[in-house]
């Protein structure tokens, strides 16, 4: 065999080819990490499919990797909360704590779910009267008179705004009444979510060197939230000043109004005698936190559940009359039992939301697998059944194996219940007062940004109804 000094070097740098090959078309796992599909191009792996096609790729991740968070897998990881990290999870896909600090930290997030059950969804028969003069108020301010058909760019977030006035109300009712809050709290989520705007492109290296990149601004000072914290802190200091000193003269006369603000003066983790600029920022940061949870959530569900509405004329008469018979039942000032009444419209809701941002979460759970279970909900799952929660019993807010709108388990929302009443309550309010249609008269298409989806955005049609035509 003729062997020269040169065939050393190529033979060589041909395994060093090979081996390099090898390692970049497989990615690499750690301890514990569950198995990924196989890199489809070198380096990039999915990104592209992910970032384009994600419906398409989540599919195909199924037919090969069979503990993809799924329908049987996902019930087991929302299990097991200590080692699937919610918080942990979003601290790379979400990263807020970078500007608010307290985000990040488990003992706060323990105090805000806490917070939310105690006072808000136990003291939610009280607020519903609020509720509904609140959104009224935002209807009037949003919508208004439509005599001749009007067109809501709903993409302006008109929604968030119509949201965060019952938000704001039940936070802290003298803030609610200030417009620039009603403003913040709108765009907070908003704003923040421009950073995410930045498509994954780092991810192919590494899902941190991403995070690290959006947030690289972050670190040298920008915040695109700092406004907002600004106008809360200014309206937020007197109000506190006031009620310390109200309860110090007034002693047992004291009227605690009705509100989260009031909730954390007499809780003993937030009491205090004086407001300094640590307090004021704590609980500022809290109240944000409760924001950005309940407000750009609630707001794309109730939009979207509005286009699906709108895109379904073959709908409109049979939810129309459960609306105006409610509606004359209370004489227009709705008690919760008469939400509960609205049967068909919460059932048309769940399936509203079962439809909606189904293609997967960064969490990972593969919601379209769970909503899209033949099983539960029969050959044609993508179908719309405005009533299989109706005829089912299963309520917009029940979270079961079939339905994960909510989460599972023991860290399942604890905002639903709000947050189902409030879309429920505007909706009602809304079909009563008028007809809404989309530009095509059809069903319009949700706008998908890799695995997130997001309500269409051509604007929904609103037209004044003759007051209680049946
Ligand atoms: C339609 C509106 C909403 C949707 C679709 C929604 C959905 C979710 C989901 C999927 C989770 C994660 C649950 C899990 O991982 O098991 C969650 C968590 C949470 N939600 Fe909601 N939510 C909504 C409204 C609200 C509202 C109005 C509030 C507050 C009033 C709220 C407060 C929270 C909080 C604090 C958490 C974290 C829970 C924890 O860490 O234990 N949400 N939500």
């Amino acid at each position: 065999m003729d062997f020269s000094f040169e065939t050393v070097p190529t033979f060589v740098w041909v395994l060093i080819a090979i081996y390099f090959i090898y390692w970049i078309k497989n990615p690499r796992l750690s301890k514990n990490e569950p198995p990924m599909v196989p890199y489809k191009i070198p380096i990039i792996g999915h990104t592209l499919n992910y970032l384009i096609d994600a419906e398409n790729f989540l599919i195909e991740c199924r037919q090969k990797v069979t503990t993809i968070a799924g329908n049987e897998a996902a019930h087991e990881v929302y299990k097991h909360d200590d080692t699937f990290n919610l918080l942990s999870a979003t601290r790379d896909t979400f990263p807020l704590y970078r500007v608010l600090k307290s985000f990040d930290n488990p003992e706060t997030m323990e105090r805000v779910v806490k917070t939310i059950r105690e006072g808000i969804t136990a003291k939610l028969p009280l607020y519903t009267g609020r509720m509904q003069k609140q959104l009224m108020i935002s209807i009037n301010k949003e919508i208004g008179d439509c005599s001749n058909p009007k067109l809501i760019i709903t993409a302006n977030g008109n929604f968030s705004s119509m949201i965060a006035r019952p938000v704001a109300d039940i936070l802290g009712q003298e803030i609610s009444k200030k417009e620039d809050v009603i403003k913040a709290f709108a765009d907070f989520t908003k704003d923040f979510g421009s950073i995410l705007a930045i498509p994954p492109i780092f991810s192919f290296i590494h899902p941190k060197l991403h995070t690290q990149v959006i947030t690289l601004p972050l670190r040298f000072g920008w915040n695109p939230i700092g406004k907002h914290v600004i106008t809360l802190k200014k309206h937020l200091k007197p109000v506190l000043e006031k009620r310390l000193k109200d309860k110090e003269i007034l002693g047992d006369k004291y009227e605690p109004p009705l509100d989260i603000i009031e909730y954390l003066l007499n809780n003993p983790e937030y009491e205090t005698k004086v407001v300094t600029d640590d307090y004021l920022n704590e609980i500022c940061e809290f109240l944000f936190i409760i924001i950005v949870t309940s407000i750009h959530t609630t707001s794309r569900h109730l939009t979207s559940a509005l286009y699906d509405f709108a895109g379904r004329p073959e709908l409109w008469e049979d939810i129309y009359e459960e609306q105006v018979r409610i509606d004359k039942e209370c004489n227009g000032e709705l008690s919760p039992q008469h939400i509960d009444k609205m049967m068909k419209l919460d059932s048309f809701l769940r399936e509203s939301f079962r439809n909606f941002g189904t293609v997967g979460r960064i969490v990972q759970t593969y919601l379209a697998d769970i909503h899209y279970n033949t099983t539960a909900y029969g050959p044609e799952p993508k179908s719309f059944y405005p009533y299989h929660g109706l005829e089912n019993n299963f309520a917009a807010s029940k979270t079961d194996k079939n339905y994960f709108t909510f989460g599972s388990g023991k860290r399942a929302c604890p905002g639903r219940f709000f947050a189902v009443n409030e879309i429920k309550t505007c909706m009602h309010k809304l079909i009563l007062n008028y007809h809404i249609k989309t530009p095509s008269g059809k069903i319009e298409k949700k706008i998908h940004y890799g695995t997130i989806a997001m309500p269409p955005d051509t604007g929904l049609i609103f037209e004044n109804r003759k007051k209680n035509k049946i």
